[in-house]
């Protein structure tokens, strides 16, 4: 999906919520159990009741792998399901050198028709361009990540230097792609640092997640992160897709995203963007 057709989709549905699709067997309801293959119906379920109030998915991956062959058949069908209609994300957080780089960018891109692969940075450009070749195709790359661990590395300044790790990876990777092909993620823990990351990339897209079991504010993360395109795509993985843990699980979660996105659409037109 390019630039101009996320951003349309964005502002004619009022929403700029990612569902994340991080599907445990020990949380999902039992009765799902009996089926072939319990994630899928599961994710179906999911997609099903919030398409209408959200504008992308983002399956992560470890839940998938963490279940060998079976879980890679479940996110290759839950990819087919989605379709073209919503924008996806396959949250693997690679990085590799070149050639790697390139076989992991084909498994996302080629093999399965994801729009944009989150990607770790810390190798270098050699390691992220390989994903930038692909027509219509994004990279989400790691900047300012929403867990604790943040501190550790990439809210430190670096060798005695004056910038931050995350400022040095937002301003040296800026140039690799562009607004057209290339996302940021910025955590919705941390908004005091989202105005100023704006500030350095005007137009980039940011995915944030956080919001939801993380604890981060849809308020605070728009009022600082939004630009005229919109410009996020904020995620939420567990408030939703757990809203319900029974048979009504659906019902829930499509609650959960209608709330949600009711705040969101309220939030663009105060701002005069839709
Ligand atoms: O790349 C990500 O999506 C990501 C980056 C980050 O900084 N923090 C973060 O939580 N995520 C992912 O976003 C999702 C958040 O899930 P919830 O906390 O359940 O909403 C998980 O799939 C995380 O792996």
């Amino acid at each position: 999906m390019n630039r101009e057709k996320l951003i349309d989709l964005i502002k004619s549905r009022g929403s700029f919520l990612c569902v994340g699709l991080d599907p445990d067997l020990d949380k999902i309801p039992l009765h799902l159990h009996e089926y072939e293959d319990p994630i899928f119906e599961f994710n179906a379920a999911i997609i099903d009741a919030t398409r209408d109030h959200c504008v992308a998915y983002k399956p992560n991956l470890a839940f998938y792998e963490s279940m060998g062959l079976f879980g890679w058949q479940s996110l290759q069908k839950t990819i087919e399901y989605i379709g073209e209609s919503h924008f996806t994300i396959a949250d693997a957080k690679r990085g590799d050198i070149g050639n790697t780089a390139t076989k992991y960018a084909e498994a996302f891109f080629k093999n399965m028709a994801f729009d944009s692969v989150t990607v770790a940075p810390y190798m270098g450009s050699d390691s992220v361009k390989p994903f930038l070749e692909f027509e219509d195709k994004w990279v989400v790359l790691l900047a300012l990540t929403s867990n604790p661990g943040a501190d550790d590395f990439q809210l430190e300044i670096m060798d005695g230097g004056v910038e931050k790790l995350y400022q040095k990876v937002i301003r040296t990777s800026c140039t690799w792609g562009s607004p057209n092909n290339m996302m940021y993620v910025i955590g919705a823990t941390r908004p005091e640092y989202i105005k100023e990351i704006r500030a350095m990339v005007p137009e980039h897209f940011f995915l944030v997640p956080g919001v939801g079991a993380q604890g981060g504010s849809l308020a605070d993360v728009a009022e600082n992160g939004l630009n005229s395109d919109v410009g996020l795509l904020v995620n939420a993985s567990r408030s939703i897709i757990y809203a319900g843990r029974d048979e009504y699980f659906a019902e829930a979660a499509g609650s959960e995203a209608k709330r949600i996105s009711a705040e969101m659409k309220l939030i663009l037109q105060k701002k005069g963007l839709i």
